[in-house]
Parts: C-alpha cells; structure tokens; sequence
C-alpha cells in the first residue's frame, strides 16, 4: 500500500506479511522513524531496542538494552501484574491482540500517567516473538503523586482517569459519582485544569449549603432593587464562572424551584438575574457530583428527569478507597506532602498495615484526617499505630491469613505492602514462611 510520508512523497507501507518477515533489525529501524516514544520488548519482558524519541523522554543514564520495562519504567523487580498493575504485554501474549492501558511511569520529572499502546508481531508461523510498545504522555494526569493533584494507579482508578481523560478533552456535560470523600471535587477541578478552560475561572456550587431562599440570587445573581438608591446589583456564581467551569456539588440537592432555571440556561446558554427580565449570556461547562442515587430521585420526583439526563451526558464513577486498596501507600505518600511538608514523615510497618487493612467508610477524606491526625501526635518522623487512633472494626474481626484471596483486602496488602514481610506475618498471626508460601499460590492465581 502507497503512503504519503512526512515528507510529502510517497513511499510503499509493507505488507501484512512483509512486517512478519522483519527482521529486528528493520523494525529497529522503523521505530527511529516514529516521533512518539516507542520501545521494542522480547516475550520475556526484555528491552531490544528503542527510539530516539524513548531516550528523550526517560532520558536514562545507562543503556536500557537487555533490561527489563518493568525494571526501567516502574523501578519494579518483577512484571506490573505481580505488582497489582494491568500488564499490557501479558495481557497482549493472552489475546494476541493489540492492547492499550494507562500507566503510571517514572520519568525524570517524576510518575506520570502513560497512555501504552501494545502491539505484538508475529513470525511466519503466526507465534508472537516480540512487541511495539507506544507510549504518549498523558497531560490530565501528569505529575500526579507530586502536584496537588489525582493519585492512583489500581485497575479502578486507572479505568476511572480513562474516562476523566476523555471529559477533559471536551466540554461535555459531566457527571461524577461516588461516595462521599472519594475526591469526586479533587477529579473536578483536574478536568478543568487539564482542559482548555484551564485558564477560566473554576467555581464551586456547594447545593447543600445554599439556603433554598437565597439559591437563586446565589446561581443567577440579584438585579438592583429598583426603588433602592443604595442597594447595588450582585453578580451569580453563573456570572463568576463565565468562560470557565461550574461545578455543582451534590447535585441531588439543588432545589426543584432552581431545576428548571438551570435546565434552561444549560440549553439555551441563557439566563435572568432574580429581579430582572433582561436576558444574559453565559459561557459555562457543568460538572456536577452527587453521592446519592439521583436516578432514584428523579423516580421519586425530587428531581427533574429531563435535568439529570442533561447533567449525566458522560458518567464517571469515583471508585471507593475499598475498590482500590493497592493505591493506599501511594495516597499515603501524596497526602503527607500535603498535610506536613515539612516533616518528611514515614510510617511503621505496623501502622502501615493497620492503613492498608481499613475498610474506609469516609474514603480519601478520612484517610487524610487519619494522617493530619497523626502529624500531630507523632513528636519523631515516624508514624506509629497509637498515632492513628483508627476505630476498630466493627464486627471485632482483624484479617486472618485464611481469608487470604487475591479479591481480599488481605490478598491486596500481601501484593502491596511496602513494609517488612516479618512484620506482616507477625500482624497476620503466621509465619513467615506461611507467609511466603501463600504469596506464591497467589501469585500463581493471578497468572492463571
Ligand atoms: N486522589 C487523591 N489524591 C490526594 N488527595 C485526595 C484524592 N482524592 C481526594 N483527596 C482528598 O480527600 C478529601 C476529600 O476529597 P473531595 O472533597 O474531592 O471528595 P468528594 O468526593 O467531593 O467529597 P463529598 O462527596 O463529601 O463532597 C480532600 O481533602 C482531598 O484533598
């Protein structure tokens, strides 16, 4: 097949059969062609080549030929999957398929989310002998562990920054929904950010807190009383918001009286100060988030239908902390940045464990009232169990390594616990050498 080239000429595409037939050292040379990053790997995980575009972007300080992308892109021992992660070759050797993922990689500026796609090549015989990795930077999530910004990496998360990426790169009405504390507020502000109103104001609709009274001239502001001579007129949170985003924080509770004015502003763009007829003009994006069932209050007529099919045009659930356990050492590390900077806190392999073995009724939120908490009781850079006060659980039950299975948050905390395996054994009440052996029937679980 006939291409037009970068150049402007044309050259012939080889076939599907001629790309069989390459050898590595052509397809070598293909990927030097390439201006995204793309990596050449072996069935085994092992680097063959890459382009100059890779060695820009990691930037590496010795060779990567012959080492492994699980060793070079996330600083592991063993494949991702063993680390709690999708691995897009394993999954590729699988189907035998293309596969794309978003990966968190190390880079010189620190973790940042990577959008890979996988493809893998085959002999003549039809067997996979190696795989095109692409790899392109994703900007909604970069930096995510060192900003003020979106942490996690579980397979949850990873499936929800997929759908934020795609909201970010549009103005579509969005909808989050999730528990409250899951950061529905903190993935808001990163699709303003990261989208081309970034630059525009980003402005916070509390529903909840606005008195029913006053939520019109809150949203839409107040015209000037007319016989008023003092008086002045005050501009809406519509107002505020022109050119930029609104988000309407539990939606759920925005008064019926209010639904209808929204709804016609959203259609038509347009909008009337409470005490004014004259028509204005608002250029806004919604996102809204609720924590409740608002299907269900549309059925039971608190709210308007025709509004909440407007608001929910692209649906984005924010997993709980308990669907995305393996992420807790990472937002452990991202919220003591933030609740004490300073400080260069660490934690104990047992408070650590006492973290990772929560069940987290109030998500994010309460996980970070545990650490500021601790912050303040710890007097030494270590954070101890007497430091969290965590409540104990309610049924009394501590995790036992019976109810060890990768779908337990105790099969979770044996992949991701950061601390000593001593250690875990001894808070799981086995040894370790039961310990070792249950990590490797898990692991062999995960394989099959
Ligand atoms: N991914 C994250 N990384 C770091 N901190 C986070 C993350 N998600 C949430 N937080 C922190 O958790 C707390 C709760 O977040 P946020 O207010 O966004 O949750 P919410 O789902 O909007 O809660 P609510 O439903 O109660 O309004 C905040 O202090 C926020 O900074």
């Amino acid at each position: 097949m006939a291409v037009l080239t970068d150049h402007g000429s044309m050259r012939n595409e080889p076939s599907t059969k001629e790309r069989i037939d390459m050898s590595f050292t052509e397809l070598a040379s293909f990927l030097q062609a390439q201006t995204e990053p793309h990596i050449l790997f072996d069935r085994e995980y092992r680097i063959i080549a890459v382009n100059s575009a890779f060695r820009k972007y990691c930037n590496p300080k010795t060779s990567v030929i012959g080492r492994t992308c699980y060793e070079v892109s996330h600083n592991y021992t063993k494949p991702c999957d063993y680390s709690g992660e999708t691995c897009p070759l394993a999954k590729s050797r699988h189907s035998g398929k293309s596969e794309r993922v978003l990966h968190m990689h190390h880079t010189p500026e620190g973790e940042e989310y990577v959008s890979i796609e996988l493809t893998p090549i085959k002999n003549a015989s039809g067997e996979i002998t190696c795989f095109v990795e692409k790899i392109e930077p994703v900007k909604i999530a970069k930096g995510q562990t060192v900003k003020n910004s979106l942490t996690g990496k579980s397979a949850a998360y990873t499936r929800m920054m997929n759908l934020v990426e795609k909201a970010a790169s549009s103005d579509i009405n969005t909808l989050l929904y999730g528990e409250s504390g899951t950061g529905k507020e903190v993935v808001a502000q990163a699709i303003h950010r990261s989208g081309k109103r970034a630059a525009k104001p980003f402005i916070v609709v509390d529903c909840p807190g606005i008195p029913e009274t006053h939520f019109e001239s809150e949203l839409f502001g107040q015209e000037r009383p007319t016989h008023s001579k003092t008086g002045s007129a005050k501009r809406g949170l519509v107002d505020a918001a022109d050119g930029g985003t609104l988000f309407l924080d539990e939606v759920g509770d925005l008064p019926l009286s209010i639904q209808s004015k929204l709804l016609h502003l959203l259609e038509t763009g347009a909008y009337r100060r409470h005490g004014s007829a004259d028509l204005r003009r608002a250029d806004i994006r919604v996102i809204s988030a609720t924590s409740h069932n608002l299907r269900k209050k549309t059925e039971d007529k608190l709210f308007r239908k025709d509004l909440y099919y407007m608001l929910e045009a692209f649906p984005i659930p924010v997993p709980a902390v308990r669907d995305r356990l393996e992420d807790i050492p990472l937002l452990i590390a991202s919220l003591l940045k933030k609740v004490a900077p300073e400080r260069n806190l660490t934690l104990s392999d047992e408070a650590m464990f006492l973290l990772q073995t929560y069940s987290y009724p109030g998500n994010v939120r309460e996980l970070r009232n545990f650490l500021e908490r601790a912050a303040l009781l710890c007097e030494s850079h270590e954070i101890r169990p007497e430091h969290l006060l965590i409540p104990e659980p309610e049924n009394g039950e501590k995790p036992t390594a019976q109810q060890i299975s990768p779908d337990t948050q105790s099969g979770q905390l044996l992949s991701t616990f950061s601390g000593k395996r001593k250690t875990l054994a001894k808070m799981l009440g086995i040894s370790e050498r039961t310990l070792y052996r249950r990590l490797s029937e898990l692991h062999e679980k995960q394989e099959r």
